[in-house]
């Protein structure tokens, strides 16, 4: 009688709020049907008295935690760790997070890529200097750090220069490009790669810039529920928007993956509308919302079930479940 196929188990160590919107049934029950566990790990106990498991897939940051996952990894070479605390610390500046664009060798031909012109600023001093006027407005006022903090997502939409006065460092400022108000967040998970639509801030115009008083504050537009702006007109604007071809955002999607050694992210594009097939990316995410993502139990599985048969597939030559590149 053939003998029972090995289970699997993935570990997971995520804050209350990941683990609730990520960690859904639908992706325990799948997972469990393609033979891998999903387990809490207690992260109030040693991570070394927990296991055995397959994969360590973590969401959380701090000293303690990751000199637990290195005492981890050295007692477990072959287990994989999604992903190393070292490579996502790269994100967490974001200046660093966007210099990984700005280094990418991929051939630009009919589309082109880039970041937005961005100076960070460490003192007060600074906001009135020259190199603050090389910067176009308006001009998008982020925190430097960006680690999950709700204070990471806070920034500012400055339309006059003597605001930036008010703006507390360390930040990242950077020019504001009119794009449509929409935003296109390509998802990453391995070598999946999905392109979605989302709502974004909306253009400003010359007669805004002149005549709006003080900047804005805001934080997640992207995520918004409430609309930035009228119903009918937001909804056809995202309608009508028409996403960058999938082949373009993929080798990017392929070149920050190498380049970062990351396998869960996701990164915020633009198109410059003034001209149309330019495109910015203005953001990297580690980690973000993929239960937001059509259909992602079976991405996630997937790439689960890739993961922990990773050694075998090596030796085999290749993933045995073909993720196809899809869009929305
Ligand atoms: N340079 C820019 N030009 C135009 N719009 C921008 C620019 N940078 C940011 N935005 C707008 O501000 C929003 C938030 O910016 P960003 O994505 O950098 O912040 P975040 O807090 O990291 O967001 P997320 O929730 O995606 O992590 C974007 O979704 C977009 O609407
Ligand atoms: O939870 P959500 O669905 O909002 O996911 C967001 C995620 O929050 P969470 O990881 O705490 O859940 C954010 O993480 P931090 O930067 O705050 O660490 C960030 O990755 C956003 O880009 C994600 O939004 P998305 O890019 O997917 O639209
Ligand atoms: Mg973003
Ligand atoms: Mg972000």
């Amino acid at each position: 009688m053939a003998e029972n196929p090995r289970r699997f188990t993935v570990g997971y160590a995520l804050a209350p709020k990941k683990q609730k919107s990520f960690i859904q049934p639908s992706l325990v029950d799948l997972s469990r049907k393609r033979g891998i566990d999903l387990v809490p790990i207690d992260t109030t106990r040693p991570l070394a008295e927990q296991g055995p498991f397959d994969c360590v897939l973590h969401k959380l940051y701090g000293e303690d935690w990751k000199a637990q996952l290195d005492g981890f990894a050295t007692k477990n070479p072959g287990v994989p760790i999604v992903d190393p605390p070292l490579a996502i610390t790269r994100l967490h500046n974001r200046i660093s997070m966007l210099q990984v664009v700005s280094e990418l060798k991929i051939p630009q031909q009919r589309e082109t890529f880039g970041i937005p012109s961005q100076l960070v600023v460490y003192d007060s001093g600074t906001l009135n200097s020259s190199v603050v006027e090389a910067l176009r407005l308006p001009i998008i006022a982020k925190p430097l750090v960006a680690d999950g903090s709700a204070k990471s997502h806070k920034m500012s939409l400055v339309f006059h220069r003597d605001d930036l006065l008010k703006l507390k460092p360390p930040l990242v400022l950077q020019e504001f490009v009119n794009h449509g108000g929409v935003i296109f967040k390509v998802y990453v998970v391995g070598d999946y790669v999905q392109c979605v639509k989302r709502k974004s801030l909306p253009d400003v115009t010359e007669e805004e810039l002149e005549g709006s008083e003080g900047s804005v504050t805001f934080s997640q537009v992207s995520n918004m529920t409430t609309q930035v702006s009228s119903k009918a007109e937001y909804y056809m604007q995202l309608d009508e928007a028409e996403l960058p071809p999938l082949s373009f955002v993929t080798e990017i999607a392929r070149g920050l993956r190498r380049a970062m050694g990351l396998r869960l992210f996701n990164f915020d594009v633009i198109r410059d509308v003034k001209v149309g097939t330019h495109y910015l990316v203005i953001d990297i995410n580690y980690f973000p919302g993929f239960a937001k993502m059509p259909s992602y139990e079976g991405v996630l599985t997937d790439f689960f079930w890739n993961i922990v048969h990773e050694k075998e597939l090596k030796e085999a030559g290749g993933s045995a479940t073909g993720n196809d590149d899809k869009e929305e």
